[in-house]
Formats: C-alpha cells, sequence, structure tokens
C-alpha cells in the first residue's frame, strides 16, 4: 500500500530567520490535538458538527492531527443500534462530509465509526486528510467480557483479508497494521489502535513503532470506574516508554450514554515517559488538548537503544507486511511557539514531591557509593578538603552519612580547611562551622607559604608581589591542596573523597590532575550543580543531621559560587566566566542526554528561560558551553571512580559518555550560527 496526497493549492509565503526559529515545526517538534466532544448517542450528525468544532479549533492552533474518541460519530454505548442501517448510512454520509470539510483544514482527522464491510461490521478508526481518506483501521481485540459485548456486533482486524473499505463512495485502504508517513516532516510517522487494542498483553502499536511510528494514536470509549483513570494513564505511560514513541489517547466522555456505566473523556499523551498534556476529565464543557511532540528525540533515542532495533529485528517478518500510507502535510514556517512546559532545571523536577524523591535516591547513591569504596579499602577513613563552598559542603555531609551507616565513628572523617591567597573569611568559618557541627576531624593549613614558594621557584610575577593571576597563579594553589590531601591520606592510612560536580566536569572548569580534578573516589562527579544546591537544601529540611548543621548548610547556599584563587575586592564569580550554572545544565543535558542540535537547545532554552534571560545572552552561553565542552574532553577522559546519579548521565569515560579529546567544537558551533538568528525580538 502505497498512497499519495494532493498538496493543499497555497503558496508558501518567505519566512524571515526569526521567524522560523521561533516555529517548533523547524525543531523536529509536531503538534497534535485530541478531544473528547460531548457525545449524542447515535446522532452522527451532531457529533460531526461538534467534532468540526474542535477541528477548526485544532487547525487554529496548526495541530497535525485532531484525534477524536472510539466511535465518535456513532457514541460508543448504543449496544443494538449499531446494526440498525440508517444509523449506518448516517455515519457514511458524515464521513462524506467531514471529508468535504478537510480540504480546508490544516490537521488530519482521526475520527471513530462503525464501518460495513462484506458480510461484516467493524469499529474503525477513519483517517481523513485533505479531501481524501488516507485509510480505515479496524480495532485488533474487541472486549468482549464484564460490561463489554463488542463480538455481538463487530469483527476484528484479522477476520478479513479485504485491503479495501469502500466509505463515502471512496474505495480506501483498510488494515490495522498500517504507518501513516509525513513526506516533508523528517520522523513523524503514526499508528492507530482503538481502545482496547493497548489492554492486551502485545498491543498493535507495540508493532506500529517497531514498524517505524513515533507517535500512537489511541481511540477510546472506556466507561469510568473507581481506579481506572489511573490505570489507563499508566498503560499509556508504559506504552510510551516500551515502544519509546508518544502514546495520544482519548477516551470517549460527558454524553455517552449512562444506562448503565458513566463517561469521563480522559485525554492524555506521554512521550517517553513523561505526561506532556492532560484534559479536564467529567466535563460538560470539554476543550481542546494539544500536545507538543519532538518526534525528532523520539527517533534520536531509537537509535541509542540496541534493543529497540533487536526487537525489530526479531518482528522482522511481521513488520514487513505493514504498509505505509504517506501524506503531504505542509507544516507551517511561521512563528509557533511551544505550548508544552518544559523543565527550567531538567536535572530538578519542579514538582516538589519528584524533588523530593530525586533528592533522596541521589543522596542515597552517593553515599551507598562512598560506603562500598570505604569498605573495599579497609581503611576506615577518609580526608576531604573542605573550602566552605557547595560542593566540598555537599561531599562531606555524604561522608558523614556514609560512616554513620558503617557505624564509624565521625572523627575518622578528616576535614582540612585550607586558606589560600582569595580565602574569604565568609567560607572559612562556614567549612570551620560545618566541621565542628557534625563532629569530624578538623584542621587547617594554610597553602599560602607552599604557595608563595612555588610561585618563587616558578620566577612567576606574583612572587614578587605583581598583580599577574593567570591560571598558574590559580592551579598552583588548587595543586598545593590537593598535594597535601593526597599524602594527608597517605599518612593517616585513608583516601581522599572527591568534590567535583559534574557541570564542573562538562565545562572543564577544575584544574587537571594535580588540582581539585584528582580524588581516590568523587562521590560528586555525577551530580550536577544545580542537583546539589538543592541536595545541600534537602538534607537542610529534612534535618538529616542536627539543626547547627542545617543552619550552617543555609548559609553555605547563600555565598557565591567562586573558586576564590584571585585575590581582589569583589569576589571572583565562576558564573561570570563559566554562565549561569542554571543554563548550563540545561545546555548539558540536551547535548549530552539527547544529542539535540544546538539550535534546537537554543529553541528550548528561549522556551524555558526567556522571561528571566534575554536571547542572546542564552546564545552567548550556549556558545560557551559548546566551546568549553567539546575541549574539555582530555579532563573527563581520566575522572576517578564515582557513582552514576541521574538519568540524564554521567561524563565517566567508562560509562555514559565516550568521545576523543582531540575534537574541536567547529561543527557544533556552525550548526548553531547557520540554524539560529544573532538577534531575536
Ligand atoms: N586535549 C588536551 N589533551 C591534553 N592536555 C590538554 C588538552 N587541552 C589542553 N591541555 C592542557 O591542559 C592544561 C590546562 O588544564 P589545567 O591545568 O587544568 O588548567 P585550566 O583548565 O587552564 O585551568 C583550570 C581552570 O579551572 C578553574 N578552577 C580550578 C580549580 C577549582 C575550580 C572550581 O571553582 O571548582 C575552578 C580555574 O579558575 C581555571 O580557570 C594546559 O597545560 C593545556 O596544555
Ligand atoms: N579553602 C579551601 N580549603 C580547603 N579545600 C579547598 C579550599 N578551596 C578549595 N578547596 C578544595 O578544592 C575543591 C574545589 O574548589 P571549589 O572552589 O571548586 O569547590 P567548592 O568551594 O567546594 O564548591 P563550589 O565550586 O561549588 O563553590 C573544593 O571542593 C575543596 O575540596
Ligand atoms: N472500548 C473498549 O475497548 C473498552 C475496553 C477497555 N478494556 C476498558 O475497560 O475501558
Amino acid at each position: 500500500m502505497l498512497h499519495g496526497v494532493r498538496l493543499m493549492a497555497a503558496r508558501k509565503p518567505q519566512t524571515s530567520a526569526e521567524d522560523r526559529f521561533k516555529s517548533l515545526y523547524a525543531h523536529g517538534f509536531v503538534r497534535v490535538a485530541a478531544c473528547a466532544p460531548v457525545v449524542a448517542p447515535a446522532d452522527p450528525v451532531t457529533n460531526a458538527e461538534r467534532i468540526l468544532k474542535f477541528w477548526r479549533e485544532a487547525d487554529g492552533e496548526r495541530a497535525a492531527v485532531l484525534l477524536t474518541p472510539e466511535l465518535s460519530l456513532s457514541g460508543y454505548a448504543i449496544d443494538d443500534l449499531l446494526l440498525q442501517e440508517p444509523l449506518l448510512d448516517a455515519v457514511e454520509t458524515t464521513i462524506a462530509r467531514l471529508k468535504a470539510e478537510s480540504a480546508n483544514l490544516f490537521p488530519i482527522l482521526i475520527v471513530g465509526a462503525p464501518l460495513r464491510l462484506h458480510g461484516a461490521l467493524y469499529n474503525c478508526a477513519v483517517v481523513i486528510h485533505r479531501g481524501a481518506i488516507l485509510g480505515v483501521v479496524p480495532k485488533s481485540f474487541l472486549p468482549n467480557y464484564r460490561e463489554f459485548y463488542e463480538k455481538r456486533y463487530f469483527g476484528v482486524a484479522s477476520d478479513t483479508r479485504e485491503e479495501l473499505i469502500t466509505v463515502a463512495g471512496e474505495s480506501v485502504d483498510f488494515g490495522a497494521d498500517v504507518i501513516f508517513k509525513a513526506n516533508d516532516i523528517p520522523d513523524f510517522a503514526f499508528h492507530v489502535e482503538i481502545c482496547e487494542d493497548f489492554w492486551s498483553p502485545v498491543p498493535p502499536s507495540t508493532h506500529g513503532a517497531m514498524a517505524g511510528a513515533t507517535v500512537l494514536f489511541n481511540l477510546s470509549a472506556s466507561n469510568i470506574v473507581i481506579g481506572k483513570a489511573e490505570d489507563r494513564a499508566v498503560l499509556c505511560d508504559s506504552q510510551s516508554r516500551r515502544a519509546v514513541a508518544a502514546y495520544v489517547f482519548a477516551a470517549a466522555g460527558y454524553g455517552e450514554s449512562t444506562t448503565d456505566l458513566a463517561w469521563d473523556g480522559q485525554v492524555i499523551a506521554y512521550e517517553m515517559g513523561e505526561k506532556i498534556a492532560d484534559g479536564e476529565r467529567f466535563s460538560r464543557d470539554p476543550k481542546l488538548v494539544v500536545a507538543d511532540i519532538d518526534v525528532q528525540r523520539i527517533a534520536q533515542e531509537r537509535r541509542r537503544l540496541s534493543n529497540f532495533r533487536d526487537s525489530a529485528a526479531r518482528e522482522k517478518e511481521r513488520l514487513v507486511r505493514f504498509g505505509h500510507t504517506t501524506f503531504d502535510l505542509e507544516p507551517p514556517t511561521g512563528p509557533l511557539p511551544l505550548k508544552r512546559k518544559l523543565d527550567q532545571f531538567p536535572f530538578v523536577p519542579d514538582d516538589l514531591t519528584k524533588r523530593d524523591r530525586d533528592c533522596f535516591e541521589a543522596y542515597n547513591i552517593q553515599v551507598q557509593g562512598l560506603a562500598k569504596r570505604v569498605e573495599t579499602t579497609g581503611s576506615n577513613r577518609v580526608v576531604l578538603g573542605i573550602s566552605g563552598g557547595l560542593d566540598s559542603t555537599h561531599a562531606l555531609i555524604v561522608a558523614a552519612r556514609a560512616f554513620d551507616m558503617l557505624g564509624l565513628p565521625r572523627k575518622n572523617i578528616v576535614g582540612v580547611t585550607m586558606p589560600g591567597f582569595a580565602t574569604t573569611d565568609a567560607t572559612k568559618s562556614n567549612a570551620w562551622a560545618l566541621m565542628k557541627a557534625l563532629g569530624i576531624d578538623a584542621r587547617e593549613v594554610s597553602i599560602q607559604p607552599l604557595s608563595q614558594r612555588m610561585l618563587e621557584d616558578l620566577d612567576h610575577p606574583a612572587a614578587r608581589g605583581e598583580p599577574v593571576y593567570d591560571v598558574a597563579y590559580e592551579n598552583v594553589q588548587a595543586g598545593l591542596r590537593t598535594d597535601y590531601l593526597f599524602r594527608l591520606a597517605n599518612k593517616e592510612g585513608g583516601f581522599v573523597v572527591g568534590t567535583g560536580d559534574l557541570s564542573e566536569l562538562a565545562l572543564g572548569w577544575c584544574t587537571y590532575g594535580v588540582g581539585d580534578h584528582m580524588s581516590h573516589y568523587n562521590v560528586n562527579g555525577g551530580a550536577p550543580k544545580t542537583l546539589i544546591q538543592h541536595l545541600i537544601l534537602w538534607v537542610a529540611d529534612t534535618n538529616i543531621f542536627d539543626a547547627n548543621t542545617s543552619k550552617t548548610l543555609r548559609s553555605v547556599l547563600e555565598g557565591e559560587i567562586s573558586p576564590e584563587l584571585i585575590p581582589g575586592e569583589t569576589q571572583q564569580s565562576t558564573q561570570a566566566v563559566v554562565g549561569p550554572y542554571e543554563l548550563q545544565d540545561f545546555n548539558l543535558f540536551w547535548l549530552t542526554r539527547y544529542g539535540l542540535k544546538p539550535s534546537k537547545i537554543l529553541f528550548l532554552a528561549w522556551s524555558a528561560w526567556r522571561e528571566k534571560y534575554d536571547y542572546a545572552t542564552l546564545r552567548k552561553w550556549l556558545e560557551v558551553f559548546l566551546t568549553r565542552f567539546f575541549t574539555s574532553q582530555y579532563k573527563r577522559s581520566a575522572v576517578p571512580n564515582g557513582p552514576k546519579i541521574v538519568s540524564g548521565g554521567a561524563l565517566s569515560p567508562r560509562g555514559d559518555w565516550r568521545m576523543p579529546s582531540d575534537v574541536s567544537a567547529a561543527t557544533w558551533l556552525a550548526e548553531l550560527h547557520a540554524n539560529t538568528p544573532e538577534k531575536l525580538d
């Protein structure tokens, strides 16, 4: 089956680079819509009018598809009326009317209808697009238990070997194993199944996904009982994860016959396990639900998953039988910003319950990682450099918890604060307050004399008092601290716990080798800075330690993020050099977890952050991120052991992230410059 469809005879206006950038369709997204119109049982004409109203609204939203519920033209709960000829004739007449309307409407319509074919009636989805019917998909699994009696009326997809059906005077493709694929939107292909289909052990959409569909639609008429809304959501969620797809579900709602049942009109959409749209249930005034689906990300993820390829290979015999119906959508090129809510902090959920749960997980992962390493080494002692900044604070509260868990005295944790040329009183006093509150073995060693000596040996101008604060000046201090910690660990019979976080590793913001880059075991290497900030707050709020510790933790959080290596009247600001961590964590997540194009990352950042940062600022920091990320792989190539923490990924060369240390950011920067305007209003 290969079906081509006419283009709409519209002349494309010229679109500016600015407008193109603002369109979700330019960045691999597709907007789809779904609705659960108030049902008029056994009244196709009224149902068609109500569907048409939603269709026009979906057209205004520039949605590529509008999904309606199962048997949306006839109504679902009409029992033996399904076998009444006047009803079936009226259904066909309304399909003809919708087909005529479709010539001027952008979205493809998926409408539910009982249709006759030879000696049987089928529960079908009719796919209508620009004056043609692209195909008719019959239901594969008919529920015939408890409150359901569908086998009384309908045949199933496998009952027939027919490949064509006559609908509204037109002979069109008929079959369940069909993929509808856009010619002009890469990665946009969809599959259609009907309600019970996805309650079966092997839903047809599983094969649909393996045959290439990135979006799976379900027309449903599922009566509501207590707990069922959650059941359906779990099925949509899990099918979107398992099939690595988007799953869009629309169930019949208000107006269906309540003779023995009730209907809630649940409309939901999930994308790879993330809920992206959700309608109001039990509504007498149902609204259109719009979901912006990232089909490019779905295709990307499938390429990454060896399992997806292997499963498709096993099912090859079934998959080659799939038909492919193609269509031209002519996506809009003008501005169409995302309606989908994007997390500003991809590593830290906005939802407070989820954030709490994530903090619990992250903290325990870190504690468990260190506890195991302490046991393995049998040393029962660890050494940490405590600056009073975020990272070492967090590493220390992880170590304290691990020692509590192992039943080891906290005095076996040796914390050393090592003031240098630019250490402020505020951070040093926080370092002391924290070490005291936790009751560890707290020490202080100034690195100034040794740093001075090394600068002299290097013949560095700063040794003579000249204000030359270059990288050598900075790294002398970071290096001597590390040197001291390693030798102290030898002396104490323990090992050095590292503190550098995932964001610093991504940006190459650490001193290589003999510096804070190195340790014997790094508890923070998998934790992005934005998560560490929340973790410290979570530990304070949940009072895992005592009130005094919680108070100090809050005080640490108030400090400026600074390496404190260069003296001066104003404290050195890390974020003034590498960019705001909240943005760089955003960029890091989308680049490494999903391999998105820089232009798309900028579109996402603009969608999520434009209230706080203007476009030019977002673009500038993305350039900084790309440049730093691609030139600092050599630092990530040689990182100490430490646990992976976030599903967004880790940067260990032994785990999530492998790349050569000899590349530049040129290709990524070129893509950014070619596909994003320099300025945007
Ligand atoms: N691909 C590659 N393969 C092997 N070596 C490579 C290389 N690219 C550069 N290099 C070499 O690496 C050296 C540069 O690396 P490195 O010695 O680390 O020095 P570098 O990265 O230039 O400086 C460290 C930076 O991290 C900051 N820092 C340090 C400590 C703590 C914190 C903090 O706040 O957390 C921040 C510090 O302010 C400074 O800006 C150069 O000698 C360069 O030649
Ligand atoms: N004054 C200091 N005393 C002891 N250790 C220090 C000192 N300054 C830096 N370090 C060590 O070097 C590491 C890197 O320094 P850096 O300033 O990046 O970290 P931080 O202060 O812990 O956290 P953040 O970068 O989030 O402010 C610290 O985590 C700490 O282990
Ligand atoms: N229409 C249907 O296929 C409904 C069956 C589905 N299992 C339900 O309980 O909702």
